[in-house]
């Protein structure tokens, strides 16, 4: 037995599991990729356990042992978690019955022998491996378990990509000849699965070759409707955003360090706005059909949005001189984009590097985004203007928006003078 799972097994949350399962008479297994992550000496935070019988009196046992919490994944299919707060990194434990009637079954039916292994909680500490997981981890492959993985569960399909990716293995050449036949199916799978699994890719570097490999196998033909031609070109552009992110974090000014805590916040859960810029690249040089792109990806409203206004950034005349004018007029048209906008626009070759950094300066310096403080309160608005509130104060709103971020206001005695001016006087005749 492999040291760091032997001394896994004696957390003190496995050992509670095992006692509970032991006084439930039930056979109980560690399975999956937390193995797979410890025979490649990597952190767990998450176990699958597999049960023979019914899991639920376990789970639940097993919560209330630990201070954890209990819920359903699946109720149906038997499927709950425990997550439990404070779990010394092991916080997430989920629970399944046995997938056929014992485990050399169960782990048959599972997607890639990486993933294919298990260990007993009672009766000994072998490692059940009939599938030689362990063996293609030391190899870095990976390889499908059995001929029906991909018509199982078509979401395997995307799986494969994304195990590559994150573990940066290599996909077995007969596995990867079964992806390519069995492309198509991948339209049977829901879009919030894909999405999870493809923004995993996303997250990573080297997304570009991977998409390379994927549109080589025809996934990315049924998924957005590209063929393999408009791929190379699509994740080249991948490929000069990673690169233009890459000498940004090297420069360690303020714009590199604003620049990269901006690319690494989540959107929603597991997309970073990297992940989004690398998409829209995508995306933009495929001139794929963006709206179908998004809703088979189950992108959701903020996410969506911004990789709608990125790419419309593709095509918007940018300005010959650089004034806050100009750059208000990019910016708000981009609105939520933040400082990705101009690292996207350099790395499509619509700008130079000098006048990326003169967009990021003024973004970071003079910016306001929609919904940002302003000089002046709605309520403070609505008293200058003696108006209830309509849509007259959403506009002053955005001009005072538009007049700070150009430098025209720069104190709230300036602003309401402003918007005086501009609102409640008229140079037409009175009728
Ligand atoms: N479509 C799927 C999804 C999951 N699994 C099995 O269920 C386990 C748990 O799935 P998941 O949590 O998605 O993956 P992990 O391998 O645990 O990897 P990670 O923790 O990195 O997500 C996998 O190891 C695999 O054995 C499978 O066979 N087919």
């Amino acid at each position: 037995m492999d040291a760091s799972i032997a001394s896994f097994l004696q957390n003190p949350f496995l050992r509670t599991l095992r006692q509970a399962s032991a006084s439930l008479d039930l056979q109980c297994y560690v399975v999956g990729g937390c193995l797979r992550d410890l025979l490649m000496g990597r952190g767990v935070n998450d176990v699958d356990i597999a049960v023979g019988g019914g899991p639920e009196a376990l789970s639940r046992r097993f919560a209330k042992e630990c201070g954890g919490t209990f819920f359903w994944l699946d109720q149906e299919r038997g499927h709950s978690r425990v997550v439990i707060k404070g779990g010394a990194g092991i916080d997430t434990f989920d629970f399944a019955p046995l997938r056929g009637e014992d485990i050399c079954a169960d782990l048959a039916l599972r997607d890639f022998t990486i993933n294919s292994l298990a260990v007993p909680l009672q009766g000994g500490v072998e490692l059940f491996d009939p599938l030689k997981g362990e063996t293609d981890i030391r190899a870095q492959l990976v390889r499908r378990c059995a001929e029906s993985v991909f018509r199982d569960d078509p979401l395997r399909l995307v799986r494969a990509f994304r195990f590559a990716a994150t573990l940066g293995f290599r996909i077995e050449t007969e596995t990867l000849a079964a992806i390519t036949t069995h492309a198509p199916l991948i339209a049977n799978s829901a879009g919030e699965r894909i999405r999870d699994e493809l923004f995993q890719v996303l997250c990573m570097p080297g997304t570009g070759s991977v998409f390379r490999t994927m549109g080589d196998a025809g996934l990315l033909c049924v998924l957005f409707g590209l063929s393999p031609s408009q791929v190379y070109p699509a994740a080249e552009a991948m490929d000069r955003v990673e690169a233009v992110v890459q000498s940004l974090s090297q420069l360690g000014d303020e714009t590199a360090e604003k620049g990269c805590l901006r690319l690494q916040e989540q959107i929603q859960g597991g997309m970073t706005v990297l992940s989004l810029t690398k998409l829209a690249a995508f995306l933009t040089v495929t001139e794929a059909d963006l709206p179908a792109a998004a809703d088979r990806l189950k992108l959701g409203k903020t996410a969506g949005q911004l990789v709608e206004k990125l790419c419309r950034a593709d095509t918007l005349a940018l300005a010959e001189r650089l004034d806050t004018v100009s750059a208000y007029t990019l910016f708000n048209a981009c609105d939520p984009a933040g400082l990705e906008l101009p690292l996207l626009l350099l790395a499509r070759g619509h700008i130079t590097e000098s006048r990326c950094r003169e967009l990021a300066r003024y973004y970071l310096h003079c910016h306001i985004p929609r919904g940002g403080n302003l000089l002046l309160s709605g309520a403070e608005i609505m008293e200058l203007l003696s108006v209830p509130p309509c849509k007259m104060v959403g506009d002053a709103h955005e001009l005072l928006r538009e007049a700070q971020c150009t430098g025209q206001v720069r104190t709230g005695a300036e602003a309401s003078v402003f918007l005086r001016k501009k609102l409640l006087t008229t140079n037409e005749p009175m009728g």
